[in-house]
């Protein structure tokens, strides 16, 4: 049994996670941490069952009530980096799908969880489909530099480029030759109607109610397109790799940035 916190249990993706512990047989959730409804049981919100799960607010004070082996966060830029902080410092191995992390914060991370010896793991999109897209597209770049991306999400969602396509742009950035696309004298003549700039390569974002996750990644050649597409229809896509994570953190020690770094 390993022993789960999840941070942001009523949202989206922390709900699946919730989910996810009941059904896996290896997963326990001992606790979550909310920022509202601190001292009461999962079971007492709407939705939940009847899992008598206690819910903290002070994330230091649920480490300090329980044994905990892995902290699933899913809660918002904002507080992805405070909650890997307060996991690491306390002996647990964080999972955290929370996107939003600058470089910097990569960096200051990864320098804690090896002070720590400890395994933790940055994964900007659990889903298997959103990885091999990422990888094909390092691919395609090793011949095709002129290269857009165009993401799409929910219109609930606070920051732009996703994850996705940041972490998207930094494998293809390993293979591109740079480049700076589009014709040299170029203007917008509304701002950011290029969208945004990544080494010369484009990332547009549409924020729709309506959608989930989406991500297509356009090459362009003389004569020829080359596109790569991937479809989050529901959460429950996120799952399956949230678990390869939660297995892989535990023989880990130090931080990983990608689930393309934990398969073949
Ligand atoms: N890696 C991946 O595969 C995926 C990553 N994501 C990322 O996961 C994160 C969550 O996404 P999503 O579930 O859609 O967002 P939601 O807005 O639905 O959920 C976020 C939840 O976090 C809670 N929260 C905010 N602050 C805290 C805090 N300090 N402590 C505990 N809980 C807190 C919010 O509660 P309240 O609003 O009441 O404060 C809310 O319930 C985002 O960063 C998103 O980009 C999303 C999908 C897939
Ligand atoms: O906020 C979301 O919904 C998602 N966020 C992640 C990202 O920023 O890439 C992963 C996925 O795209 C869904």
């Amino acid at each position: 049994m390993i022993n789960i916190v999840v941070a942001g249990p009523r949202g989206k993706m922390g709900y699946e996670a919730v989910q996810l512990c009941e059904r896996d047989q290896d997963l326990h959730l001992v606790a979550v941490v909310d920022s509202k409804h601190n001292g009461r049981t999962l079971n007492e919100l709407e939705g939940f069952g009847n899992q008598e799960v206690p819910i903290y607010s002070d994330m230091e004070e649920c480490f300090s009530d329980h044994k905990v082996d892995v902290l699933v966060d899913l809660t918002t830029p904002a507080f992805g980096k405070k909650h890997m902080e307060i996991a690491l410092t306390h002996g647990v191995r964080p999972v955290v799908g929370t996107t939003g992390f600058t470089d910097k914060d990569i960096q200051e991370l990864t320098r804690l969880a090896e002070e720590k010896e400890l395994g933790a793991i940055i994964a900007p999109n659990f889903a298997i489909g959103a990885i091999l897209m990422m990888k094909f597209s390092q691919l395609a770049a090793r011949y095709l530099t002129d290269v857009e991306m165009i993401e799409q999400h929910h219109d609930q969602k606070l920051d732009a480029p996703s994850g996705t396509a940041i972490k998207t742009a930094q494998l293809i950035a390993t293979e591109r030759k740079e480049k700076q696309q589009g014709h040299k004298d170029e203007k917008e003549d509304l701002a950011g109607a290029r969208g945004a700039n990544f080494e010369g390569m484009r990332i547009h974002s549409v924020r729709l109610p309506g959608r989930v996750a989406h991500q297509e990644v356009l090459f362009g050649g003389e004569g020829q397109l080359f596109s790569i597409k991937h479809d989050s229809l529901n959460r429950r896509s996120f799952m399956p790799g949230v678990k390869l994570s939660i297995e892989h953190v535990l023989k880990l020690d130090t931080l990983v940035y990608g689930l393309e770094n934990l398969i073949d």
